[in-house]
Order: C-alpha cells, then sequence, then structure tokens
C-alpha cells in the first residue's frame, strides 16, 4: 500500500462505548485490576479530520459539537466557571490521547511527515464512555490508511495497548467490524460478542467527571466475582428485559459514593420505566435500556424536560446539585455497523 498524497483528509466518526457488564476479578502487582467486561459501541460520536503535513509533529485543534455554549446550557454549568472548565476544557496537546496516539504512530513507523488534525467533540468526557479511546483507536486507523499502512497491521494492537487499556476494543470495533465484546485482562484480551438484537440506551451524563485512577482506587473486590458468562448467555437471548437483569457494574459503588447524583439519576430512569439501569465504566454517565429505538428517544425526552425544569427554576447551589441533578441526555443505539474512514 502506498501513502496517500498529502492533500488527503481522513475523515471519521468514533462511537462512545457502554460498559453493559463490569466485575472485577482481582486487583494486578502492576497497579491494575483484572476485570470481566462487556462492551458495546453506540452511536453517540466525536468526529476526527486528520491530514498529513510536511513537518513532523502533531498539530490538534478540539472543539465541542454543536458547540461550546449549547453543550455547556445543557449540562447546566457556565464554561468560564472551574466547573465548566473541569468538564470541558479537552487538552490540545500531549495530554489528548489523540495526540499521543500520533505522535507513537510516527514515532514507530519512523515517519518523517507530521499530521494536522481536528476533533470535534461530542462524547462527554470522563464519563466511563471512553470517548478518548475510542478518538486514539481512530487516529491510529486514519494515520495507517494516510501512510499506506494496512488497518490489519498488528504493531497497531501494540501500540493501542501501551496507550490505554480501553483502545484495543475501539480498535476492534473500527478495524474489523464488532458491536461488543467481553474484555478480560485489564480491558485489552478481546473476544467479540455478537449482537443479536440492536440494543437501545437513555445515556444521562451529569455534570461532573470522574477519574479512571480514583474510582478504581476506591473499588472493592467481592469475595465471590461473578465472571460475564452468565450476561453473554443473557446477551445471546436478544430479550432486553433477560439482558437488562443479568447487567452489573462493581465501580458503582465508588463512584455513587463519590458523584451521589449517580443514584439520583439511576432513580429517575427507572421510574420513567427504563431497565438494567447502571453507571457506565468508572463514571460518571449513567445508563438504561429501552425496549425499542422509539421508547428510547421518547423516555430520553422526558428525561431531559425533568432536568431543564430544573435548570429553569434556577437551581444552582452544590446541596441542590446533588438532590436535583442537570445532565445531558441522549438517546443511543448499539452500531451496527462501525465508523469507516472517508477520504476528501
Ligand atoms: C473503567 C473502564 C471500563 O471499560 O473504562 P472507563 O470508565 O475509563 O471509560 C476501563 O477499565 C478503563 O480503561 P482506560 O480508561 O483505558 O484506563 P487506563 O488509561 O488504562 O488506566 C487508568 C488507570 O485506571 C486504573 N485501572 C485501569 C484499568 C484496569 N483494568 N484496572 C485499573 O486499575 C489504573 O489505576 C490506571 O492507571
Ligand atoms: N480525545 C480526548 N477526548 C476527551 N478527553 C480526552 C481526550 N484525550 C485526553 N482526554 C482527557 O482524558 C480524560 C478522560 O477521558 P475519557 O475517555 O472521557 O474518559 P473515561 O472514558 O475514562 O471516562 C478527560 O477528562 C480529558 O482530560
Amino acid at each position: 500500500m502506498q501513502a496517500l498524497p498529502l492533500s488527503s483528509i481522513a475523515v471519521t466518526h468514533p462511537p462512545a462505548k457502554l460498559n453493559l457488564f463490569l466485575e472485577l476479578m482481582g486487583k494486578r502487582e502492576d497497579g491494575y485490576h483484572d476485570i470481566d467486561t462487556v462492551m458495546v459501541a453506540i452511536d453517540w460520536r466525536d468526529q476526527l479530520r486528520i491530514q498529513q503535513s510536511e513537518t513532523p509533529g502533531v498539530q490538534l485543534a478540539v472543539q465541542w459539537m454543536p458547540s461550546l455554549e449549547i453543550v455547556a446550557r445543557e449540562l447546566g454549568v457556565d464554561p468560564d466557571s472551574d466547573q465548566g472548565q473541569s468538564l470541558l476544557a479537552i487538552p490540545d496537546d500531549s495530554r489528548n490521547l489523540v495526540h499521543r496516539a500520533l505522535v507513537r504512530f510516527a514515532e514507530h513507523f519512523g515517519l518523517a511527515t507530521g499530521f494536522s488534525c481536528h476533533l470535534a467533540k461530542s462524547i462527554p468526557a470522563g464519563a466511563g464512555m471512553g470517548g478518548a479511546s475510542s478518538d486514539a483507536a481512530s487516529a491510529l486507523l486514519c494515520a495507517a490508511t494516510l501512510s499506506g499502512i494496512p488497518q490489519d497491521h498488528p504493531d497497531l494492537v501494540v501500540l493501542a495497548a501501551e496507550l490505554g487499556s480501553d483502545i484495543p476494543f475501539f480498535l476492534g470495533n473500527a478495524a474489523t467490524a464488532w458491536t461488543a465484546a467481553r474484555a478480560q485482562g485489564r480491558g485489552e484480551q478481546l473476544t467479540p460478542v455478537a449482537l443479536t438484537t440492536q440494543l437501545n440506551t437513555v445515556v444521562a451524563f451529569p455534570a461532573t467527571s470522574l477519574s479512571t485512577a480514583k474510582i478504581y482506587s476506591e473499588s472493592s473486590i467481592s469475595d465471590t466475582p461473578q465472571p460475564a458468562d452468565a450476561f453473554i448467555g443473557a446477551l445471546k437471548t436478544g430479550d432486553w428485559g433477560s439482558i437488562a437483569s443479568h447487567m452489573c457494574n462493581r465501580l458503582q459503588e465508588p463512584a455513587s459514593k463519590i458523584a451521589p447524583q449517580i443514584d439520583e439519576i439511576l432513580k429517575s430512569m427507572w421510574h420513567l420505566g427504563l431497565r438494567g439501569c447502571q453507571l457506565t465504566g468508572s463514571g460518571s454517565a449513567c445508563f438504561g435500556l429501552a425496549e425499542s429505538a422509539i421508547h428510547a428517544t421518547r423516555l430520553a425526552s422526558q428525561l431531559r424536560n425533568q432536568y431543564s425544569a430544573v435548570q429553569q427554576r434556577g437551581v444552582r447551589s452544590d446541596a441542590d446539585r446533588q438532590s436535583l441533578p442537570t445532565a445531558r441526555v441522549v438517546a443511543a443505539s448499539s452500531v451496527l455497523v462501525p465508523a469507516s474512514i472517508q477520504i476528501e
């Protein structure tokens, strides 16, 4: 394969993920936990545009979609406040996983050229939705396409696992078209899981970001950890009620101690009729399953109305925020077709 001309732009739409099941199997000596999790990619997506540049190095520009103001309003935060900054300020330097992924890619493959990219964020950060990991996996695949390196080059998986535990899942989702996968080890040992039905979810992101490392450090391991087998059995039936009743997330307890609004949001989701309501990953986003895509859209709109009523009453103190949380709410389905890379 040949590198594409420098004028080519690779465009793709990295999806978010939800952890339908997450159990902690044990603590490891390297500071990580052995986990058993089942993740599904959903159609809540960022947008990434990458072009090669003559000079080495990575230039990254980041913005929110549809705009910073609209996302801040949905979250009920002032974008200039400390809370707004902590939720909405996405790094555009080497702290961004896209930047790190492209630098590692260029080093590893000995490229003389660099990359210039534009990342439009929609997936909340620090939400347990894997947005940064998905962006990084897409960046590796776009860089490979532009540089004439096959998408199934085995070194890409190695680079992905070095960059973060969740990145191999997104690489597999985009490169080999799986929608759901079981992830074991620290998250990098993947087995695709066939979905027999589309899952329809409502996802709510409370206006708070949680650190993955902090949530793991506050977690505890059950005396009798349950592997994902029974959950995967339920998933294979395609019956959303049975799937919902086998879901669990061992990180929910430590996350809701740090962010009590998680419990409030889960309660309001349950009252609306969503099932299997739980935290995704290390949070703070919560989700529940709905019977159909239409049902999910209707419930998402009802939930959004509840939270916007809270915002219109002008509730702003921290205590009020906890008892009457605000959240960004989206109806999202499991993706049937992975994000392709278009060349412009
Ligand atoms: C919890 C999960 C569930 O899918 O997702 P998120 O909530 O982050 O989206 C993942 O395990 C997160 O994976 P990822 O976000 O890639 O984590 P990493 O960057 O590899 O690790 C961040 C930190 O989390 C802790 N960590 C991570 C993974 C793991 N299996 N055990 C851990 O103890 C470690 O302290 C590590 O330093
Ligand atoms: N491309 C990116 N998009 C969003 N956040 C990023 C990105 N790269 C690095 N970050 C940083 O990583 C943090 C967590 O990323 P995210 O994937 O949202 O976390 P998680 O899924 O673990 O909750 C963010 O708070 C942000 O500071």
